[in-house]
């Protein structure tokens, strides 16, 4: 038996940069009796101390407990918290815990953990990149910026064209969409795919006037076009629209995930490893997706922990199609918090070949980055959006 001796959350954070929600993180160290050490992490936008405090409780439920057993840790931590598969503080919590119990797992096997987890599918994960458009509001300044991720070596990106809208989009935000993702298409040629984010923000109407108007520049596929809840308007999108849907970063569990796969309302699920339930939950959700002939393109908005354990995962899968990423993107101070991350080449995520989920944390560092409480601080433009495009030109 491996005993759990502690589960430790830090909240970390330091400057401001490409979003307000990129820059923090909570970290999460599970510690077992005999020494060995595990990470993970999460975090969402407004809620860092609702989680610490979650993963404190997880702490108290957890100690003692026999790290390799991740399904009836789980059903613990249900069994205790009772609104678990309601509550995304409680699942972002439990999937810190069980990712860095597959951290763990892995060393003590001495293998990267997708070799636990069906073994090698792939060499090398085609990303897409996002979190490169800071402050771009005009087509020129898009264009700019969508020619640097091209050059260097990305074959995807995606990005938000939608401004300020929120709900409803007019005649004047339509076309000044239509001039960003025309002059963006124009930029970087029909070899590159273009992925539309609508952060889950209109209803059906604009949606599916909006998926009218961008259609002829081809996207890869429309994210989130509806509100997250707005089932019935998915359906009415889905009816109305031949472009494909992306969405999951939303979903907390798997039963959730089901519902858009049977009702057939997604063709790629974006379901988040540190709010699903981590690996374990992910592992599930891949499974049912593969039976629906729906390929996966995980979440992956936080730092190099979360970057680690999702490439483990896109190794390993048959129904992959492509991976996000903000490797480029990210505050300088994650990417100094990680000894070791696999680089990316030519807009390619390179598999992390270390025992565990493939990263190790530099120690030293935690103390430094500290923080007591959420760094933000009230402003029109809200956290989730890439800092400096919630502005009209
Ligand atoms: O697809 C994505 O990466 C997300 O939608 C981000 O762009 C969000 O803004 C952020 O995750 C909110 O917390
Ligand atoms: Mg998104």
């Amino acid at each position: 038996m491996t005993k759990i001796s502690s589960v430790e959350a830090f909240l970390l954070g330091k400057e401001i940069i490409s979003a307000k929600w990129a820059s923090l993180m909570v970290l999460v160290r599970v510690t077992t009796t005999d020494g060995k050490v595990g990470y993970g992490e999460t975090v969402s936008a407004l809620r860092a101390e609702a989680v610490l405090s979650f993963i404190n409780k997880i702490d108290k439920v957890m100690k003692g407990r026999d790290v390799f057993d991740l399904e009836k840790n789980r059903m613990e931590w249900y069994k205790q918290d009772f609104n678990m598969a309601i509550s995304l503080e409680s699942t972002t919590a439990f999937s810190a815990f069980d990712i860095a119990s597959w951290d763990i797992i892995g060393k003590e096997f001495e293998v990267p953990i997708y070799k636990l987890l069906g073994g090698k599918y792939r060499d090398r994960i085609p990303l897409y990149a996002n979190g490169w458009y800071q402050n771009c509001v005009t087509p020129e300044e898009f264009v700019e910026k969508a020619k640097d991720v091209v050059r260097k070596g990305y074959k995807a990106l995606k990005f938000d064209p939608f401004g300020p809208y929120f709900d409803i989009i007019d005649k004047k935000g339509l076309k000044e969409a239509e001039e960003r993702v025309k002059a963006v298409r124009e930029a970087v040629g029909d070899d590159v795919d273009i992925l539309i984010e609508h952060h889950g923000r209109f209803n059906v109407d604009s949606a599916i006037m909006i998926a009218k108007r961008l259609e002829k520049y081809n996207p890869l596929f429309m994210e989130e076009p509806v509100h997250p809840d707005d089932i019935e308007g998915l359906r009415k999108y889905r009816e109305n629209v031949k472009l494909k849907v992306a969405l999951g970063e939303r979903i907390i569990t798997k039963t959730q995930a089901l519902q858009f796969l049977k009702d057939k309302l997604v063709n790629c699920l974006q379901i988040d490893l540190s709010r699903i339930g981590g690996v374990t939950e992910a592992r599930k959700v891949v499974g049912m997706s593969e039976a629906f002939d729906v390929l996966m393109a995980f979440h992956n908005a936080q730092g190099l922990i979360l970057n680690a354990v999702t490439l483990q995962l896109d190794a390993s899968i048959p129904n992959f199609l492509i991976q996000e990423s903000f490797y480029e993107w990210f505050p300088s101070w994650k990417i100094d918090l990680i000894k070791n991350s696999t680089p990316v080449e030519n807009g390619e995520a390179i598999i992390p070949e270390k025992p565990g989920i493939g990263v190790d944390i530099n120690e030293k560092l935690i103390e430094e980055l500290k923080v007591e409480k959420e760094l933000y601080s009230y402003s029109e433009e809200p956290l989730w959006v890439v800092k400096g495009t919630w502005r009209s030109y």
